[in-house]
């Protein structure tokens, strides 16, 4: 990558665009809610079963200017949610600023393995063991969605949930290769602990992006 263009993605002002999609959020609270997804790539957390290994190397992405994301953005909704990769990786402020500006809801699908950066209407905490949380992304945050891929992972839930805000919403979801052996032992664990919710990938479901 040249200088000026790697100095400008460190400002967060370009962006390693992988993928942008008008669709349906899948999962957690604002499941079912039409929105438009930017996947910013670049991640080194390294969960084995993530869905998207494609957005790891932020080098296979192209920069992206912010204001032709936004502009693109503003098209198709007002609920745009922010993944990747990890989000977090680069500097979120310009990029939700100028969302905000727009008068955009912008929601966040998040490891908060990195500094918390950016203006959000919505947080999604999805804490990964490699690389936990920092200390301010779990009082930030406003759903915490743990996937579930064996039984450890149901203590580490409890770990997780016993650090976020008193009003944060709380989920279960199966790793999506486990779903048929880990959906009924999430079933069982929220009725025996029903502060816990659900949450299903219902965008695969649909074979929707
Ligand atoms: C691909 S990640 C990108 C955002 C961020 N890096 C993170 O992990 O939160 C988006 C969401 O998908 C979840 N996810 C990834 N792979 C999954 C899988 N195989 N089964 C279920 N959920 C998965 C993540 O935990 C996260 O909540
Ligand atoms: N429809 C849909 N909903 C989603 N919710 C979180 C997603 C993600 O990959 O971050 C996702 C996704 O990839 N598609
Ligand atoms: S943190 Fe998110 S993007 Fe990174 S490997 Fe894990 S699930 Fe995939
Ligand atoms: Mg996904």
């Amino acid at each position: 990558m040249k200088k000026e263009v790697q100095q400008l993605v460190d400002k967060g002002v370009m962006l390693p665009l992988m993928e942008e999609f008008y669709s349906i959020q899948g999962e957690g609270f604002h499941k079912g809610t039409a929105a438009y997804f930017i996947r910013v790539g670049g991640c080194d957390v390294g969960c084995h079963w993530c869905d998207v290994k494609e957005s790891w190397n932020a080098e296979l992405h192209p920069p992206t200017a912010i204001e032709a994301i936004v502009e693109n953005a503003a098209k198709y909704s007002k609920t745009i949610v922010i993944t990747g990769g990890e989000p977090l990786t680069w500097d979120m402020e310009p990029l939700t600023e100028m969302l905000k500006e727009k008068g955009m809801q912008t929601h966040i699908e998040t490891s908060g393995a990195y500094k918390l950066t950016g203006i959000w209407d919505w947080i999604c905490l999805s804490p990964k063991k490699m690389k936990l949380p920092t200390e301010e992304v779990y009082k930030a945050a406003n759903e915490l969605k743990v996937i579930v891929f064996n039984n450890d992972d149901f203590r580490f839930a409890e770990e997780q949930a016993a650090k976020v805000g008193p009003d944060c919403i709380l989920y279960l979801q199966p790793e999506w290769s486990k779903r048929e052996k880990m959906s009924p032992l999430i079933v069982d664990y929220v009725m025996q602990n029903p502060k816990w919710k659900v949450s299903l990938q219902t965008h695969k479901y649909l074979n929707i992006p």
